[in-house]
């Protein structure tokens, strides 16, 4: 039954007193609720907070007494998302489906706040997948009884170094043609990519100039016996590829993890093309969820405490210096400068986010909304 004016203006008020003691996914669903069905904010939030608010409902839509993220349903309590899960997590023909696959399958129509998280805690705890016995378990414990953690890490690392490789290539094979001005990115992704780029040139006798944006990518691309060439000659780059740290479900990517944020973003917005490269760990659906570390915000020396405040008043979380590991101090940038990393606490609208630090004097993030 429709509810009348007061009666919704009743409820809301019920809502904003007791919104303080709903759990935190409850909480975020009737503060959407009530921002986009009455125009209504909690009491006790500021003015940024507000702020904060109203950019994440925004992306949301209200259908009814519904709520919809994208074209998602926005579940509202955790007693509802655990009935999902129960629901989702055993497919059709009985079997239990592992973490990925519940995510899938999930995320597909349903949205709640933590999701990620909390599928990734529901499904080792599920009485069947505790008990369901490892492939290749006989392998794992002889090794594992010797060298424990270097057998653990060697096996990630050679299956992410795979995963790389595999997405490095493709990118180079259908994006870069002959006769073509390349922008490379910079970090580990790269490497594979100006490899497989050196093998196409000598091999299909490529003319192919590379414009690099970091000092490492330029001695790499030197070292292997590409052609550099600079923006200051030629400013329009046909295909400029790079990699990220992270990239949410809207395209929304964290760079600048090694700290070559700021020639990434020329060289990219100068390119007709932008291709990124992201192996599987980087892929989420809200950022934060993978990259721990934060978001990178290249500042000049003098501004760095301007900007860390204006970050930390304006949206929360904590924006702090990067230290350098075989120096002392700070870590300097290519272009002499230094960098925040900006770990927020909550979500935000990435888009408004992205213009508000833009107009920091003194800054250059790396959140790019693709
Ligand atoms: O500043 C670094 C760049 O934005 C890299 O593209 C990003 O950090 C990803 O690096 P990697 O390929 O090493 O994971």
């Amino acid at each position: 039954m429709p509810l009348y004016r007061n009666q919704w203006r009743q409820m809301l008020i019920e809502d904003l007193l007791f919104i303080r003691f709903l759990d935190d996914m409850e909480r975020k669903w009737v503060e959407v609720f009530n921002v986009l069905s009455a125009g209504l904010y909690p009491v006790f939030y500021s003015k940024s907070k507000r702020y904060t608010l109203r950019s994440y409902a925004s992306k949301f839509t209200l259908q009814g007494e519904d709520l919809f993220f994208e074209d998602k349903k926005a579940v509202k309590s955790r007693e509802e998302a655990r009935a999902l899960f129960e629901e989702f997590h055993i497919a059709p023909n009985g079997k239990h489906l592992g973490i990925g696959k519940s995510r899938r399958a999930l995320c597909a129509k349903y949205y709640w706040f933590g999701m990620t998280r909390d599928i990734d805690k529901w499904v080792p705890e599920c009485d069947k997948c505790k008990t369901r016995p490892l492939a290749l378990a006989p392998i794992k414990i002889k090794k594992l009884a010797r060298k424990p953690l270097q057998i653990c890490r060697a096996v990630l690392n050679k299956k992410v170094e795979e995963a790389k490789k595999r997405a490095a290539y493709a990118a180079v094979d259908y994006h870069v043609k002959d006769n073509q001005i390349v922008g490379i990115g910079s970090g580990s992704t790269i490497v594979h990519v100006i490899k497989r780029l050196a093998e196409r040139v000598r091999k299909e006798n490529l003319n192919v100039f590379c414009v690099p944006t970091s000092f490492q990518t330029r001695l790499l691309i030197q070292d292997i016996g590409l052609m550099v060439i600079d923006l200051n000659r030629h400013l329009e780059i046909d295909v400029a590829i790079d990699g990220a740290d992270e990239v949410d479900s809207e395209l929304n990517l964290i760079k600048g993890g090694c700290g070559c944020l700021t020639q990434e973003k020329i060289v990219a917005s100068c390119a007709k093309s932008f291709i990124v490269i992201a192996d599987y760990r980087k892929d989420s659906s809200a950022l934060g969820e993978q990259w721990k570390k934060g978001i990178p915000v290249e500042v000049i020396p003098m501004a760095y405490v301007p900007v860390s405040r204006a970050i930390q008043s304006q949206f929360g979380g904590s924006a702090d210096l990067r230290m350098a590991v075989s120096k002392a101090g700070p870590v300097v940038t290519d272009n002499g400068n230094f960098l925040l990393d900006w770990r927020f606490d909550q979500e935000h609208n990435w888009s408004a986010v992205n213009t508000t630090i833009k107009m920091m004097p003194g800054e250059n993030h790396c959140l790019a909304p693709l």
